[in-house]
């Protein structure tokens, strides 16, 4: 006798099949599909997908009134599946904990004051360097392949701050390559994921090869973590421990975020975090901050070597903060640079580096946009389509930094990314579980495009047209371009310099 729930529009669903057939689809086939619904049915639409319904709301008011004005109930996460029950050492990273004391534990710990995310070791990695991008130039005539060189920027970048110490080459190297492996194995045994009881039976070859791979990854995360143990413990007996500040040492950032997830214990258990657990959060750590920064980079220099006027101006304004200067870009400098802030922003609008956001889940039945949501239906917040919303933005598919500076630049001081008064573009999510990562991502997008811009001059290769076209294979996260960039590079002359 309850009334009917009345749920989002969406296609006709047949039993079983349907659940199977749009379990089996990925996001890149989705999203015209997704498109074509919204456009009949407005901006929240449901699938049939996996064991349930799940909802894709593409309006920044809708986000804004379930993610900031209902915070909480929109807080949870989906119940993952058995493989990513696996890398998340059940649920034990920040990203897929349920909303409850350990996630809260989990990020405060790395968003607070003795956070690693707080220091700058970025000139130590140096991708301002222009030594690193000039030897990269594998053909010798200045044009660069950038994809790899900004991946492993960052990666080294976030190993530094991860592990406190700078790997050599080759261990950053079995760091990326073990992750690859994983999350190869991730996409191909998704089959797996639908009925996992009986995955894990009719493909116990594939789910032992899974386990398998995980354990490799164990393998050479831990020896870092063991490393850093014994590190600690040294420091503790020679009572030279670093303060809760951090401290550098030649190159070696003491604080480090293995050092805070070491001193950790958990509410609940009552226990210190085990092995699989710390491995599960350093690689949260280096993929949440590599797989989203680094191609919002490449789209950001894309951009820039597609528009040579908008590079010309972002140029003038850095040779106007650094005046005689010839170092590098730092912290203080980018402070000043308001259309850099606006190139930012709008590298981040134009290009989210997830489409569909992270999916959260409700901790309730609510109801959205006149419809019922559910307790435990997952909802993805689309996070692409809100960008470009035509009654919000002017032209909104073209790169106009100028967008973000109304106001003779106050504009892009005001705008608000977190979207707490409203939602208008949403790169890093909304309400309780945006990225605590936020800050550092533009600080080190701000970091990265000056330098590489006050460096050298960006130039298509032989009249080439930048395609800036994504990639069909994109999983989730990241989007990344169909074509990679390929841009000439000559460095800057500098005043004074003498040009024969
Ligand atoms: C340009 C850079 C970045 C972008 C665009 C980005 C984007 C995102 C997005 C869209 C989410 C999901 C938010 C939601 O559920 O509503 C997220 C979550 C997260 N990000 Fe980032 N991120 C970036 C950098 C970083 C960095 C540098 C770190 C840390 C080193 C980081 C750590 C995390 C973590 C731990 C979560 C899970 C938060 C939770 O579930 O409470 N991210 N990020």
């Amino acid at each position: 006798s309850k009334p009917k729930k009345k749920l989002p529009p969406g296609p006709v669903a047949f039993p079983i099949i349907s659940r199977y057939l749009w379990h089996c689809k990925s996001f890149p086939e989705l999203e015209p599909i997704l498109r074509k619904l919204h456009a009949k049915h407005g901006p929240i639409v449901s699938l049939p997908i996996g064991n349930s319904f799940t909802i894709f709301v593409a309006s920044g008011s809708l986000a804004h009134q379930a993610l900031i004005q209902n915070a909480t109930i929109f807080a949870d996460r989906p119940i993952p599946h058995a493989i990513h029950k696996i890398t998340s050492s059940s649920q034990h990273d920040i990203n897929s904990a349920p909303y409850g004391r350990t996630w809260r534990l989990l990020r405060r710990n790395l968003t607070s004051e003795t956070s690693p995310l707080k220091l700058c070791p970025c000139p130590q990695v140096g991708l301002g360097n222009p030594h690193s991008l000039q030897q990269s130039s594998n053909t010798g005539d200045g044009i660069v392949r950038v994809v790899n060189d900004f991946h492993f920027a960052i990666l080294c970048l976030l190993v530094l701050m991860c592990y406190g110490d700078k790997l050599d080459e080759k261990m950053v190297k079995e760091i990326e390559i073990s992750r690859q492996r994983v999350s190869a194995g991730f996409l191909r045994f998704r089959k797996l994921t639908l009925w996992p009881a009986l995955g894990k039976i009719l493909f116990r070859k594939q789910w032992e090869e899974f386990l398998q791979l995980r354990k490799n990854q164990e393998n050479v995360l831990i020896s870092l973590i063991r490393a850093r143990q014994q590190l600690k413990q040294e420091m503790h007996s020679k009572q030279n421990e670093a303060d809760s500040g951090g401290e550098k040492e030649s190159g070696v950032c003491v604080t480090a975020y293995i050092n805070t997830l070491l001193d950790l214990e958990l509410p609940e258990e009552k226990r210190e975090l085990n092995d699989g657990e710390l491995v599960s959060l350093c690689s949260e750590f280096l993929n949440a901050g590599t797989h989203t920064t680094s191609p919002t980079l490449q789209w950001i220099m894309a951009n820039l070597v597609k528009y040579p006027h908008i590079q010309t101006k972002l140029y003038k304004e850095i040779s106007s903060v650094m005046g005689e200067r010839e170092d590098e870009v730092t912290e203080e400098d980018l402070q000043k640079m308001l259309y850099l802030k606006a190139v930012i922003l709008e590298g981040l609008r134009r290009h989210p580096p997830g489409h569909f956001g992270v999916p959260h889940a409700v901790t309730e039945d609510v109801t959205l946009g006149g419809y019922d949501i559910p307790k435990n239906t997952a909802v993805f917040f689309m996070a692409a389509e809100i960008a470009c919303n035509p009654e919000v933005w002017e032209d909104p598919l073209e790169f106009k930094p100028e967008r973000f500076l109304s106001g003779g630049g106050k504009g892009v001081e005001l705008f608000d990314v977190t979207g707490t008064k409203e939602i208008k573009m949403m790169p890093f999510g909304a309400g309780r579980r945006i990225c605590p990562g936020y800050g550092l991502g533009i600080f080190h997008l701000e970091y990265f495009v000056a330098n590489l811009i006050w460096r050298f001059e960006w130039t298509a290769v032989g009249g080439d047209e930048v395609d800036l076209s994504e990639s069909p294979l994109s999983a989730l996260m990241p989007v990344v371009m169909k074509n990679p960039l390929k841009a000439h590079i000559s460095p800057r002359v500098k005043q004074g310099e003498d040009t024969h």
